[in-house]
């Protein structure tokens, strides 16, 4: 069996493409909804993911608010300035890139941004309404990631799914959409004992731990829905000295070969991520105008 590609790639410009309409009706009555994404520090990794959100939120219509501050920033300016975009009415959505500089406590600034602003959804308000099931905005690579493996079966109730990886970003709002679902969910994680049998069990495997092609072929289930959050960067002296490619947490090629569709790194899950911040952006600001949230169904051929 050859695995299905889930081409993420393909349903984020799907999702970017209802978001620009909706955008659009919105800017016709004065309510474009705007975006502020704040970077501390110069990871080359991190300010190209920055620039990629800027260039898509413009391109859907929103407006962009971008901040590069210094590695040198102190906790209580970067504190002052989420304090000045809470207040902003012109901002809908507040991103600010993890991971931070060692002298700023990330939880304090997390804790600092308004939940109505919270397109990450990693506020413990947003956090905690989500492992209660009261609405609210959903941390944007699990949504993504919920949104491909319906793409694939939309009712998963009963399955088993297991998500390796229990971080507050990704595993741990990922087992909880999956709990949303029915699934019958595992958390697996550094102690977990005896990965890859755990592994075998899934129906649904979501691999979430930064640990380059780490899950082999013979810890998947035959006809399992795959889905690699890795992004990872190796070595590829192929393309030339100091060249590197990126890889997921799954190694894809062996994969392929037991799975009933995979998603691809690049390609699966990176551009849902910011597809789902694009969508929370436009949920914050209708909420925040008291307009209904307009429906986003996506559907590939
Ligand atoms: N595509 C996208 O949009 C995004 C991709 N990512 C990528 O996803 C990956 C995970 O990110 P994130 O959740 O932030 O990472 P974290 O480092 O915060 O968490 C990694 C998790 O994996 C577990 N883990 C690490 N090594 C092993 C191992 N050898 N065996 C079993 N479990 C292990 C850790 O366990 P423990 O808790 O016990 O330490 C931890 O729970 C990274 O590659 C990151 O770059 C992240 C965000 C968005
Ligand atoms: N506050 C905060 N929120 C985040 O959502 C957040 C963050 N901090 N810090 C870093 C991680 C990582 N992340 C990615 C987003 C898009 C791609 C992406 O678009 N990837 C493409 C390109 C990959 C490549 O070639 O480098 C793909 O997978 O196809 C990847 C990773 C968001 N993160």
């Amino acid at each position: 069996m050859s695995a299905s590609i889930i081409d993420g790639k393909a349903y984020a410009a799907g999702l970017r493409a209802r978001i620009t309409d909706a955008v659009g009706d919105m800017a016709q009555q004065g309510a474009t909804p705007g975006l502020a994404v704040v970077i501390v520090g110069e990871d080359p990794a991190s300010q190209i993911y920055v620039k990629n959100k800027a260039r898509q939120t413009v391109e859907v219509g929103m407006r962009s608010f971008e901040h590069v501050l210094p590695a040198s920033t102190s906790e209580a300016e970067l504190l002052s300035l989420v304090a000045g975009l809470n207040a902003d009415p012109a901002v809908d959505g507040i991103l600010v890139q993890l991971p931070l500089p060692r002298q700023i406590d990330a939880q304090k600034v997390i804790e600092a941004i308004d939940p109505a602003k919270d397109v990450d959804g990693f506020h413990p308000i947003n956090a905690g309404k989500l492992m209660t099931g009261v609405p609210g905005l959903v941390s944007c690579t699990p949504l993504g990631c919920l949104l491909l493996i319906q793409s694939v079966q939309r009712d998963l109730a009963g399955l088993n799914a297991v998500v390796l990886g229990r971080s507050n970003i990704v595993g741990k709002p990922m087992a909880q959409l999956l709990i949303g679902q029915s699934c019958t969910v595992t958390v697996a994680h550094s102690k977990t004992r005896d990965l890859p049998e755990v592994c075998r069990e899934a129906d649904i495997l979501v691999a979430a731990v930064g640990r380059p092609e780490m899950v082999r072929g013979d810890w998947i289930k035959r006809g399992a829905i795959v889905v690699d959050v890795g992004i990872n960067r190796v070595p590829n002296p192929s393309s030339g000295e100091g060249k590197t490619r990126v890889v997921g947490d799954v190694a894809y090629a062996e994969a392929s070969a037991v799975a009933s569709a995979i998603t691809p790194v690049p390609g699966g899950v990176g551009p849902m991520t910011i597809a789902c911040l694009l969508r929370n952006t436009l949920e914050a600001a209708c909420l925040r105008r008291s307009l209904p949230m307009p429906s986003l169904d996506v559907r590939l051929a």
